[in-house]
C-alpha cells in the first residue's frame, strides 16, 4: 500500500490505526492559505460587491444518491443547480453535499464565528462554469457554499430524506438513494435570509487540501432536530467493523495569516 491514507485526528489516535492525522496530512495541506479558519466578524471588512446570490435549480425535487465515503456523508448533485451572484466571476455548478459534525453540540464545525463552534456544517461543493466550459486550476475553482447547524426541538423536514437514508450507509463506501424526494433549496435558510455571509479564499478541509476555494460562510443558521443531529454519529461508521463511529470529522482551524476576510 502505498502512504498511509488521511483521516482525522479521531481515527488517528485509535490503536493500531495507520492513518495519517491532520498533522501530517501531505498535499497543499501544510501551506499558508487553508481553512477552515476562525471568522472574527468585527474584523470582516465590507465589501459591497457581495450581492446576493442567485440559485439554479435548487427547488428541483430528485431522489439523490447519498454515499458513506469514509470521512463524511455526501450527497451528489451531478446535475443538479448552479448558483451566480455574490460576487462569483462566473456561475458555479453544483457537484456534492456534505456535512462535518461531532456528537457534542459545540465543535462539530469547521469554521468558527468569534471563536464559537456549531453541532455541524454543510459544505455545498460548486465548480467553475457550466457542465460544457470546465475550466482548469485556479484559486476559485471551486465554490463552496457553508451553513453552521444548530441543534432545536424541531424536526427539519427538508433534512428528513438525508437523515433516512444513513441507516442504508453504515459501511465507508457504501451508498444508497433517498427514497422520498427532496430539493436543496428545503435544507437550506429563505433566499432572503441568505443576503449576509462572509467572504475569504482559501482551500478544501479535506488533503490534498487544494488552495482553489472561493468560501462563502452564511450567517444564518439552519436548525435541525436533535434526533436528527444525532443519527449522523450513531448510524454512521468509518471502519468496515463499524467499530468507530463517524464523528469529529472536523479538520483543525488553520492561520488566518495575510488574508482578509470579507463580508456583504
Ligand atoms: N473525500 C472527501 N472529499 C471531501 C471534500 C471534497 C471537496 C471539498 Cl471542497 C471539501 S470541503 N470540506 O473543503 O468542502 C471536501 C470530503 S470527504
Ligand atoms: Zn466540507
Amino acid at each position: 500500500v502505498l502512504g498511509a491514507h488521511w483521516c482525522y485526528q479521531i481515527q488517528a489516535e485509535e490503536p493500531n490505526s495507520h492513518c495519517q492525522g491532520p498533522a501530517q496530512w501531505t498535499g497543499d495541506c501544510q501551506k499558508t492559505n487553508q481553512s477552515p479558519i476562525n471568522i472574527i466578524t468585527a474584523e470582516a471588512k465590507v465589501n459591497p460587491n457581495l450581492k446576493h446570490f442567485t440559485f439554479f435549480g435548487y427547488n428541483e425535487k430528485k431522489k439523490w444518491v447519498v454515499v458513506n465515503n469514509g470521512h463524511s456523508v455526501q450527497m451528489m448533485l451531478g446535475d443538479g443547480g448552479c448558483i451566480s451572484g455574490g460576487d462569483l466571476p462566473t456561475q458555479y455548478r453544483a457537484v456534492q453535499l456534505h456535512l462535518h459534525w461531532s456528537q457534542e453540540l459545540d465543535r462539530g464545525s469547521e469554521h468558527t464565528i468569534d471563536s464559537k463552534h456549531f453541532a455541524m456544517e454543510m459544505h455545498i461543493v460548486h465548480e467553475k462554469g457550466t457542465s460544457n466550459n470546465k475550466v482548469q486550476d485556479s484559486k476559485d475553482k471551486i465554490a463552496v457554499l457553508a451553513f453552521m447547524i444548530e441543534v432545536g426541538d424541531e424536526v427539519n423536514q427538508g433534512f428528513q430524506p438525508l437523515v433516512e437514508a444513513l441507516s442504508h450507509i453504515s459501511k465507508p463506501n457504501t451508498s444508497t438513494t433517498t427514497v422520498r424526494e427532496s430539493c436543496l433549496e428545503n435544507m437550506i435558510p429563505k433566499q432572503e435570509k441568505l443576503a449576509r455571509y462572509f467572504r475569504y479564499f482559501g482551500s478544501l478541509t479535506t488533503p490534498n487540501c487544494d488552495e482553489t476555494v472561493i468560501w462563502t460562510v452564511f450567517q444564518e443558521t439552519i436548525k435541525i432536530h436533535k434526533d436528527q443531529f444525532l443519527k449522523f454519529s450513531k448510524m454512521l461508521y468509518y471502519d468496515e467493523d463499524q467499530k468507530l463511529n463517524m464523528k469529529d470529522n472536523v479538520r483543525p482551524l488553520q492561520q488566518l495569516g495575510n488574508r482578509q476576510v470579507f463580508r456583504s
